[in-house]
């Protein structure tokens, strides 16, 4: 039912029953790396639960999945505090709900018109790089966006993970790490050929490797990354998202080829249009595309919500049914 025509209290026990199944989902994709539904499934279940709150505030809990980052730590390994919080992204699912977020920021910033840095969203687990003096000392997943897991030794074993920078900067940079299709299916065929469950997709695939106690576990894994962020703008002399992109490339990460500075609506419905076709011929998985404003100074203007930037917004793709139809083969 539309949430306007709920009372207090049956939306009140409609959202109670949608965190608990989120929850179990999230145990499941966080914690055991093997979630029984997909992406899309979770996503509409979690915008469900997010309208409720939205037409009933009362019913917001603290514990409620809307008001945290995902992922959750592992025991076994030592914990990261990351000094800027690791926040993760709105999802939109359609033009219409990107044209809202554009008309909002425009509104925001007071500007009738925006440059955007539009960029392929990459299916992977976000992780946080620390460098002193052009040296990589430590590394680490998101958690729970303020505390993650030290995964240094895993990274070390990621050739795509500079060890020292061009330059000697003492900076934090983030990006995703993923596993490449190709890596994903030789994977599987070995997970099978000992008998081993194979892995749902090469997200999860990426996220049970990285969080291995053991560093050779990882190193077989055949893992990449792409940088995209850093908390510290002024160490990199650079005014845009795009800037910094090509600064990351300078000083030896890998950035993804693919970003676009577009400066309308019709620019990022053509990047969607040319992606979307794309998409099975990239050859690591993409779950669909980010639009961030591309000012830096724009960026600090907006700020973040709670749990997310307001100044870059997430469109998903709809569900793969190429995806489904490997979930559907029954695995001997
Ligand atoms: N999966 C991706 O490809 C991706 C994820 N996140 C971001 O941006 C961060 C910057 C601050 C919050 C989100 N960009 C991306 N391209």
């Amino acid at each position: 039912k539309p949430v306007t025509e709920l009372t207090k209290s049956a939306a009140s026990s409609e959202a109670a029953s949608l965190r608990a199944q989120l929850d179990e989902w999230r145990q499941e994709y966080y914690v055991n790396d093997a979630p029984t539904v997909e992406d899309h499934t979770y996503d509409m279940v979690y915008q469900r639960l997010l309208d409720l709150e939205a037409a009933f505030p009362a019913i917001v809990t603290s514990d409620s999945p809307t008001q945290q980052v995902g992922d959750v730590t592992l025991p076994g390994f030592s914990k990261v505090s990351h000094a800027v919080p690791m926040l993760s992204m709105g999802d939109v699912f359609s033009i219409e709900e990107l044209s809202a977020f554009e008309a909002r920021t425009k509104q925001n910033l007071g500007q009738s018109e925006l440059d955007y840095n539009v960029e392929l969203k990459i299916d992977g687990l976000a992780i946080s790089l620390v460098y002193e003096n052009g040296i990589f000392v430590q590394g680490s997943t998101r958690g729970d966006g303020n505390i993650g897991e030290d995964i240094t030794a895993n990274l070390r074993t990621i050739k795509s993970i500079p060890k020292q920078l061009t330059e000697p900067l003492s900076i934090e940079v983030r990006g995703e790490c993923y596993m490449p299709k190709a890596a994903f299916a030789k994977l599987n065929e070995r997970q099978e050929a000992d008998g081993k469950a194979p892995f749902a997709n090469p997200r999860n695939a990426a996220a049970g490797s990285l969080r291995q106690l053991d560093p050779q576990v990882t190193a077989d894994r055949e893992l990449a990354t792409f940088i995209y962020y850093t908390a510290n703008f002024d160490d990199l002399g650079v005014a845009s998202q795009s800037d910094a992109l090509a600064r990351y490339e300078e000083l030896g990460f890998t950035i993804n080829p693919h970003y676009r500075v577009c400066h309308n609506m019709d620019d990022i419905a053509a990047y969607i249009d040319t992606y979307t076709d794309q998409r099975e011929t990239l050859s690591y998985g993409i779950d669909g595309i980010v639009v961030k404003v591309n000012s830096i100074a724009q960026q600090d203007e907006l700020g973040n919500t709670v749990k997310v930037p307001r100044w870059e917004i997430a469109y998903k793709f709809p569900p793969d049914e190429q995806q489904t139809v490997i979930q559907d083969i029954e695995w001997t």
